[in-house]
């Protein structure tokens, strides 16, 4: 059985005084969340802590939006696994669009930082899709198996999820038709070893759209940026129908 993981993705918004009002008015939401979703958010570094605390005996799961691939070092601004699984961190997103684009994380890094997520027991969300112009140009496919043929190597699939998030309909409210998202989120899938990772949609992901998304069959979740800030939007997208 695949699993269900609705994750947020609060990129870098939220104090830890607006991460504690968030919790207030999401968290009563959850009495109506089947058991069988995985609910996950992955705020900055500085909330983790916090919300750790906080979601002590509660079924949302913590998750951090980057981690080295060394144990320790000199390596300022970056963090390590033991840092996050010391304080309760079970998944990491690497390889997300907005670190390949805007911090030169490249294949080679997202494959390193993906072996050490799991040599310290963190699950890996692996982040890939195209840009407009590689969408325009029919070059999907050929841009999403180059990406899970580089960042795969020698990467465990039993214990990794994948998001598919096209660049173009990140934070511009142009969401990739969920069949389409289904069709090329089928492709990948039947480029991996083990067709039983969940594979989530990511892009734009709204609670007037999730319903739709979610009764695809091959989406098996959603990486939410935008909508997962606010509690009542991120309830309905976790309560989906
Ligand atoms: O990048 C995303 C999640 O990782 C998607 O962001 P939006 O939901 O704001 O489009």
């Amino acid at each position: 059985m695949r699993k269900i993981v609705i994750a947020g993705n609060w990129k870098m918004f939220k104090t830890q005084a607006e991460t504690q009002d968030f919790l207030r008015g999401f968290l009563p939401h959850l009495d109506e969340t089947p058991e069988e979703r995985e609910v996950l958010l992955c705020p900055p570094f500085t909330d983790l802590n916090i919300l750790s605390q906080s979601l002590h005996g509660s079924r949302v799961q913590l998750g951090a939006q980057n981690v080295h691939w060394e144990d320790s070092g000199a390596y300022t601004g970056e963090i390590a696994a033991q840092m996050l699984t010391e304080i309760g961190v079970r998944y990491v997103i690497v390889g997300h669009s907005e670190r390949r684009q805007f911090f030169g994380e490249t294949d080679e890094t997202v494959n390193l930082r993906l072996k050490a997520a799991q040599k310290h027991g963190l699950t890996p969300v692996l982040c890939v899709g195209e840009t407009k112009q590689q969408r325009d140009a029919g070059q999907t496919e050929s841009l999403i198996t180059t990406q899970l043929d580089k960042d795969l190597v020698n990467v465990d699939q039993d214990n990794l999820v994948i998001a598919y998030e096209p660049i173009w309909a990140i934070g511009t409210g142009d969401t990739c038709e969920a069949k389409e998202a289904n069709r090329v989120i089928g492709l990948i899938r039947s480029q991996l070893k083990n067709t039983n990772v969940s594979i989530q949609y990511g892009g734009s992901v709204k609670p007037n759209n999730i319903d739709e998304i979610m009764a695809q069959p091959e989406i098996d979740g959603v990486l939410v940026g935008g909508a997962s800030l606010e509690p009542e939007s991120f309830a309905r997208i976790v309560n989906y129908q």
